[in-house]
């Protein structure tokens, strides 16, 4: 993922990111830390292609966002990227194993596959004995992790997660933490926007951003 020269601004003429240049290489783990209104969810909008910029340039899998039309970016967006939000977003009354298969509707599989590997990725977030359960019958911590089993279901080359232990007490964001670690261990790129000191200090990569620029390229 390689975003150059970012800028964005919003009518009104707020201008969130100021000429961003960030290269995420496959398989890495980084956290985006920054203060409030420094422009971190923005920048998440640009990398997970959710918004276009102002300026400058976003590829992504080798795709240059421009180059796209709505629906192809969607289509992009669908294939290659997972995200976890800190409210969850899990459809309510629906079970864990359908929210988790609703996760690669856009793939075409039938509803059968869809469940099987909807059962296989909650298993992988240690939740294969909760997947008759709706998000109302499950903690905070099993509702964020069946989120990051629907945001992985479909195996994307980039999770983006968006203070995904905002909403979460210690014990829980830890679980999700590491869960997130363990997807790193197995290839999968992460990447989580924090203002949480103590979840940027786990990753092996922080990039700082501040008024709509980013400060130095970023630890590796
Ligand atoms: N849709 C929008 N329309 C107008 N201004 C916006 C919009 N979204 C964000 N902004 C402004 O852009 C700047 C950067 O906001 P952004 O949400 O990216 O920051 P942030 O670092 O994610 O903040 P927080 O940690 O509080 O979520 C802020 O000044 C914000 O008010």
């Amino acid at each position: 993922m390689e975003l150059t020269g970012v800028a964005k601004r919003y009518p009104g003429g707020v201008e969130a990111l100021r000429g961003v240049d960030l290269v995420i290489g496959r398989g890495e783990m980084t956290a985006i830390v920054g203060p409030s209104g420094s422009g971190k969810s923005t920048l998440l909008h640009m990398i997970g292609t959710l918004d276009r910029p102002s300026e400058g340039s976003v590829r992504i899998a080798g795709y240059e966002v421009a180059e796209l039309s709505d629906r192809e970016l969607s289509a992009l967006r669908a294939r290659h990227v997972g995200f976890v939000f800190q409210q969850f977003h899990l459809a309510v009354g629906v079970s864990a194993l359908d929210n988790v298969a609703d996760g690669i509707l856009y793939g075409g599989a039938g509803l059968r596959e869809r469940r099987e590997r909807a059962r296989a990725a909650l298993e992988r977030v240690g939740l294969g004995h909760r997947t008759g359960h709706r998000p109302n019958q499950m903690s905070g911590g099993e509702q964020q992790r069946v989120a990051v089993a629907r945001a992985v279901v479909g195996e994307p080359d980039l999770l983006l997660a968006d203070e995904p232990t905002g909403n979460l007490d210690t014990a829980s964001g830890a679980e999700v933490l590491e869960l997130l670690d363990d997807l790193h261990g197995t290839g999968t790129t992460v990447a989580i926007i924090t203002h949480d000191l103590d979840v940027a200090g786990r990753a092996p990569r922080r990039v700082r951003v501040r008024d709509g620029l980013i400060e130095g390229a970023g630890i590796r």
